[in-house]
C-alpha cells in the first residue's frame, strides 16, 4: 500500500498532538512514511515536536519524523500539507473577541468583526504556505482548516484559483456525530448520507438518510426542537460555552423547521442573545477559556512527556473527531470516491446562488480531487442570508488584495452582526490599531 509523506503546517498548534495520534490510529487505511512539522514560531513548535518525537519513536518508529521552520526543508518530498495555522495566535484571538464588545457587538473567533479581523491576518499566512508547497512539492495537495475557513477559501479562490487546495471544517462533522448519537446509529455519522448547503460556519442540512434511504430528519428534528444538539440533557459533558452553543441550536432550528442548522448560525440570527449571554464577559471570552484549558493542558502534557522521556500513559488524546482529515487524504491518495462536505466554488451547484461563492456542500472525492453534488435551488430565507454573508466575505478579501479601508468598512457595515456604519467604523479603527503587525496597510 502506498505510504504518504505529510507536513503539518502549524506544528505548534494545540490540535497537533491529537491529530498525530489520530493519524497513527488510522495508519491501516492511510499509511505514512514521513511526518514533518512546520511553524514560524520555533520555540512554540519545539515544545510540541519534542514530545511527538518521543511518542512516534515509541509507537511508530518506521515513520520518519522531523520538524523545522525552514520552508524548503518542510515542504520538500511532501504528498499532503495539513494546514492549521493561527496567525497572531491566541493573543490576537483574544483581541478579536474583546474589541467588538467595547462597541456593543459580540466577539467571536470566526464570526462577525472578530472573524473579519482574523481573516485579514490569515490570508497572507495561508497563501504563503500554499506557495511553499507549490514551489517544493508541486504535486502535493493542501488540506486547509486554518480559519476563518470562509474568508481563507474565498482568498484562495481569488488569488490561487488553480491550486491544489481543499478547505474543510469540522463543525458539520461534530454536529453529525451528535445526530448519529441521538439516533443511536451503530456506525455513527457514517451511517448517514446528508445533503447540506451554505457557506462555512453558515449552513443547513436539508436531507439526511440512512443506508436504506429512510428519512432520518423527522427523528432528529424532534430531538433538536426540545434539546438542540445536546445529546443527553441530563449530562453536561461539554465545556460551558460549547454546551450553550449546542443547546441554542433549538432556537436556531425554530427559525426554519424545514432544515437543521449549523450551530454557528446563532451568531447571525441571535446576535443580541450572544452579546448578552455567551461567555461574553469583556474580561473573559472563549479565547481565555481555551488558553486556560486546551492550550495549557496540551503544552503541560507535552512538557511531561519530554521530562519523563516517554509517552507511555501520556495525557495526549487522539482527536478522532479530526479523522475527517484522514477521510479526505485517504480519498485522494487511494481514489476512494468518498462523499464529504468541502468548501468549494459554487459554479452552479446551488443553482440560484452566486456561482463565484465558496459554498460548503457534499462532494465526491478521488485522486483527481472533488466533484460537487448538485444542490439545485435553495429557499429564499437561506438565499437572502447567504447573499449578505458571502458579500461580507468577498469584501474582506477585496480589502486585503487592494488595501482598501473603504471595502473593509463596507464589509463590517454589511455584516448582520453589526448595527450601523458608525459602529462598524469605530470597530474597524480599533482593529486596525490592534492588527498593525499583521494586516496589510489600508488606505
Ligand atoms: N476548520 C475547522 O473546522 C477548524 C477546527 C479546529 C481548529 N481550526 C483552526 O486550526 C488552527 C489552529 O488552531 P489552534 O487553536 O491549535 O491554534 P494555535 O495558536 O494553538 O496553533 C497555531 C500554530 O500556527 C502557527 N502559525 C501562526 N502563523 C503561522 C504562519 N504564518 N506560518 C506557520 N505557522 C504559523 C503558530 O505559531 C502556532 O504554533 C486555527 O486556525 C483554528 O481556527 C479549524
Ligand atoms: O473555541 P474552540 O477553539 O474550542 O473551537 C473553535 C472551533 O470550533 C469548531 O471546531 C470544533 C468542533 O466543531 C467541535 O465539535 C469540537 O470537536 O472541537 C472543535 C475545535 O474546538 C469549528 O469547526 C472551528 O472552525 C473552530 O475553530
Ligand atoms: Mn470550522
Amino acid at each position: 500500500m502506498k505510504k504518504s509523506s505529510i507536513v503539518i503546517a502549524g506544528g505548534g498548534s494545540t490540535f497537533t498532538p491529537g491529530i498525530v495520534m489520530m493519524l497513527l490510529d488510522h495508519a491501516d487505511r492511510f499509511p505514512l512514511r514521513q511526518i514533518k512539522f512546520y511553524d514560524n514560531d520555533a520555540e512554540r513548535q519545539e515544545k510540541i515536536a519534542k514530545a511527538c518525537e518521543i511518542l512516534l519513536k515509541e509507537r511508530a518508529p518506521e515513520i520518519a519524523f522531523s520538524y523545522t521552520t525552514d520552508p524548503k526543508e518542510a515542504f520538500t518530498d511532501i504528498d499532503f500539507v495539513m494546514a492549521h495555522i493561527r496567525v497572531g495566535k491566541y493573543a490576537m484571538r483574544e483581541k478579536d473577541e474583546k474589541i467588538p464588545m467595547k462597541h456593543g457587538v459580540f466577539g467571536q473567533e470566526t464570526c462577525g468583526p472578530g472573524g473579519i479581523a482574523y481573516g485579514m491576518r490569515s490570508i497572507g499566512g495561508v497563501i504563503e504556505i500554499l506557495d511553499y508547497m507549490e514551489k517544493y512539492s508541486p504535486n502535493a495537495w493542501m488540506l486547509n482548516y486554518s480559519n476563518p475557513a470562509a474568508i481563507v477559501a474565498e482568498a484562495t479562490r481569488r488569488l490561487r484559483p488553480n491550486s491544489k487546495i481543499i478547505n474543510i471544517c469540522d463543525m458539520p462533522v461534530g454536529i453529525e456525530d451528535r445526530m448519529a448519537e441521538i439516533l443511536g446509529l451503530p456506525g455513527g455519522r457514517k451511517d448517514m448520507t446528508v445533503r447540506y448547503y451554505g457557506l462555512n460556519h453558515f449552513g443547513w442540512w436539508c436531507d439526511i438518510r440512512d443506508k436504506d434511504g429512510n428519512d432520518l430528519m423527522p427523528r432528529i428534528k424532534e430531538h433538536v426542537a426540545k434539546y438542540g444538539y445536546i445529546v443527553n440533557p441530563e449530562a453536561h459533558n461539554d465545556e460551558a460555552s460549547w454546551n450553550d452553543t449546542f443547546g441554542k441550536a433549538k432556537d436556531v432550528y425554530a427559525v426554519d423547521p424545514d432544515t437543521l442548522p449549523n450551530t454557528y448560525l446563532k451568531y447571525y440570527l441571535f446576535s443580541d442573545y450572544v452579546f448578552n449571554h455567551d461567555n461574553q464577559h469583556p474580561d473573559h471570552t472563549r479565547a481565555n477559556e481555551v488558553m486556560e484549558h486546551r492550550e495549557k493542558n496540551v503544552f503541560a502534557a507535552a512538557k511531561e512527556i519530554v521530562e519523563k522521556g516517554t509517552a507511555v500513559d501520556c495525557k495526549f488524546q487522539s482527536d478522532d473527531h479530526a479523522s475527517y482529515i484522514v477521510d479526505l487524504a485517504e480519498a485522494i491518495a487511494f481514489n476512494k470516491k468518498a462523499r464529504m462536505l468541502l468548501i468549494v466554488p459554487n459554479d452552479g451547484a446551488i443553482s440560484n446562488f452566486d456561482p463565484t461563492a465558496m459554498v460548503e456542500i457534499p462532494c465526491i472525492v478521488g485522486s483527481n480531487g472533488y466533484e460537487k453534488v448538485c444542490i439545485g435551488k435553495i429557499p429564499q430565507f437561506q438565499k437572502g442570508l447567504m447573499e449578505q454573508q458571502v458579500s461580507v466575505e468577498k469584501l474582506v478579501v477585496e480589502a486585503w488584495i487592494t488595501g482598501s479601508y473603504q471595502k473593509l468598512w463596507q464589509a463590517l457595515t454589511l455584516s448582520k452582526t453589526v448595527p450601523s456604519a458608525s459602529v462598524a467604523k469605530a470597530i474597524l479603527d480599533d482593529l486596525i490599531e490592534a492588527n498593525k503587525d499583521y494586516w496589510p496597510e489600508l488606505k
